[in-house]
């Protein structure tokens, strides 16, 4: 799964296929990669006890403290398909904007994009997939229709000077499509614009991203302690942890501006608020230190 950044094409059919990329560019690390936290958003979208707001709250701050630069904050979808996302208002006035940090929301729709904008965000995502029955239980529409209502969304984010980021949702693969044909995902998006979106169902998140940098990819979702899964993705796990992209990328030289122990501060905080064990291997490893 992928995401790409400032999304202003009139339809959203431009995720380049990462295994159309030339293997001659393989091997060549980023200096620098961006990391998106998608923690407090995809992994808090996915628990089954209601997190409070004051909890949210306090670890999007910690995670701005740790030195995140992008921060998805809440999704403005409907409360009745996701409940946990019911206080996106609350969440997004009440965190502190650090300068020089984006807190993007989630927007299916003009309506979710209205509220979103009334609540103070600067930058919105609109997601959607490379799979109609995906699209269809995420969304409840189809490819075609999604693509109307993104089309809303970039003409009013275009005149308000919001800026946009989409996600394209199964583009490698679909958990009730199964394989998704590179074809179908179009190359009209430049590598520069890309990112990288990876769960661990698997195990394979870390692997997976670091051939996605070697392929020229330099912007990374991940979510603080691995937390995560879509509650309309059967089976799907919690993303990668950002605590083990940090510790890999840091290793690699690669410069991240994150302060990997306040990470791990704000990802023991939400595990100990959510009653469970991290799926960060680094904070594993740190805790038996
Ligand atoms: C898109 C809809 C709304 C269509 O849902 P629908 O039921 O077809 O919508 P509708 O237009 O018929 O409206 C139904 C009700 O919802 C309300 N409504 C309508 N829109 C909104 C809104 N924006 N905010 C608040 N309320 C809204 C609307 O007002 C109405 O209220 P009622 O009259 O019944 O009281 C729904 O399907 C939805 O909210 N879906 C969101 C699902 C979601 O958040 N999924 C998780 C995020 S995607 C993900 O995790 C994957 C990703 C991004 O991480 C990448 C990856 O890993 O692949």
């Amino acid at each position: 799964m992928a995401a790409m950044r400032k999304a202003l094409p009139r339809r959203l059919v431009g995720l380049a296929s990462l295994r159309a990329v030339s293997t001659s560019s393989m091997g060549t690390l980023p200096k620098r990669v961006k990391i998106v936290e998608v923690g407090p958003r995809d992994g808090l979208q996915n628990e089954k006890n209601i997190v409070s707001t004051p909890v949210k709250i306090k670890l999007i701050d910690m995670l701005s403290e740790a030195g995140l630069s992008v921060i998805e904050t809440t999704s403005f979808v409907s409360p009745k398909w996701v409940p946990q996302m019911g206080d996106h208002t609350e969440v997004l006035k009440g965190i502190q904007k650090f300068p020089g940090i984006n807190y993007p929301v989630l927007t299916p729709n003009l309506k979710g994009f209205e509220a979103a904008v009334a609540a103070g965000a600067k930058e919105v995502v609109i997601f959607g997939a490379a799979s109609e029955l995906f699209t269809k239980k995420n969304i409840n529409c189809s490819i075609e229709e999604s693509f109307q209502r993104f089309d809303a969304i970039l003409k009013a984010a275009q005149s308000a000077n919001i800026s946009v980021r989409g996600y394209v949702s199964c583009a490698l693969g679909c958990p009730y499509e199964g394989k998704i044909s590179p074809a179908k995902v179009a190359e009209e998006v430049p590598l520069a614009a890309l990112a990288v979106h990876c769960h661990d169902t698997y195990g394979q998140a870390l692997a997976n991203t670091l051939m996605a940098l070697q392929m020229g990819v330099s912007v990374v979702d991940s979510s603080v302690a691995g937390l995560g899964g879509c509650p309309y993705a059967q089976g799907a796990s919690g993303n990668l942890a950002t605590e083990d992209l940090v510790y890999m990328l840091e290793g690699l030289g690669i410069h991240t501006g994150v302060n990997l122990q306040k990470l791990l501060e704000a990802g023991n905080f939400i595990c100990q608020a959510l009653n469970r064990k991290t799926s960060s291997k680094v904070a594993q490893a740190t805790c038996k230190l």
